[in-house]
Formats: structure tokens, C-alpha cells, sequence
């Protein structure tokens, strides 16, 4: 499953020395930082709406597709700040085993 992801992170790192006529990834880069962050913005917006939509629908694909969009605008981010999916799926396996109420009060003691 990551593995996917981790192509997905080498083809983005890629793309930022494509040409934006051709790439939209590199699109993105041409436009900067803000362009990319408002595009995660936009597509966590639409997750959240779908979301919604599926819980009285009861149909889920929209969820997912835009789910989808949300990740990849995020790995986007990630690629311009020099990061990759193994640094977040590194830190979401340091919390194996963790609760995430044990580790909110670890931050409160
Ligand atoms: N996974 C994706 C992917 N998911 C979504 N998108 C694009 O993200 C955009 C989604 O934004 P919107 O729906 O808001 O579309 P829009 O209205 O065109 O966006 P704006 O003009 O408003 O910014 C669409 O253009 C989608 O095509 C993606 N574009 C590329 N990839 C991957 O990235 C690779 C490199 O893509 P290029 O850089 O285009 O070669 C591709 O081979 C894919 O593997």
C-alpha cells in the first residue's frame, strides 16, 4: 500500500523540474507555496463535505475520491518543504502501541 505512495512522492519530487505547461505539478511549484497550500485547503474542505453527504447518503465514493485529491495536495506540500510520505508513515509507526489519549496527557502532565 505505501508503496504507492512512495512511487507517487518520487514522481512529485520529479515534477518540480518539469515544465508547468506540461506538468500540473509543476504548475503548482511555478505558483509557489501559498498556491499549494490554498489547493489543501480547497480539497480538505471538499473531503469534509463529502463526508458529510456520506453519512445521511450513505454513499461513500465521493469520500474517497476526494480524499484522494487531499493526500495529494499534501504530498505536494511535502516535496516542496523537501519531506515524503516515509517521514509521516515514520511518524504514524512511532505511534504504534501509543493511545491517543496517554499521549495528549503526556503533553499536559
Ligand atoms: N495523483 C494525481 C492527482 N490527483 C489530482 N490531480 C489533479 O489535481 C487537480 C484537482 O484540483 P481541482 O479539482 O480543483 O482542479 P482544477 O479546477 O483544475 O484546479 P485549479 O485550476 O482550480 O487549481 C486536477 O487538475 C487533477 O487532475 C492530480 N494530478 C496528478 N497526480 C499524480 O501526479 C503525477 C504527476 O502529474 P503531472 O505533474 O500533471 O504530470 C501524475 O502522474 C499522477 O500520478
Amino acid at each position: 500500500m505505501s508503496d504507492v505512495l512512495e512511487r507517487l512522492g518520487q514522481v512529485l519530487d520529479a515534477r518540480k523540474q518539469a515544465d508547468p505547461e506540461t506538468s500540473y505539478v509543476a504548475s503548482l511549484h511555478a505558483k509557489g507555496l501559498n498556491k499549494i497550500l490554498e489547493k489543501v485547503g480547497e480539497e480538505c474542505t471538499e473531503t469534509l463535505l463529502a463526508a458529510k453527504d456520506a453519512e445521511h447518503s450513505g454513499e461513500t465514493r465521493d469520500v474517497v475520491y476526494e480524499t484522494a485529491d487531499l493526500w495529494f495536495h499534501s504530498m505536494v506540500m511535502l516535496s516542496r518543504l523537501g519531506l515524503g510520505p516515509k517521514d509521516v508513515i515514520d511518524e504514524l509507526a512511532s505511534r504504534f502501541d501509543l493511545s491517543g489519549l496517554e499521549e495528549k496527557a503526556s503533553r499536559n502532565p
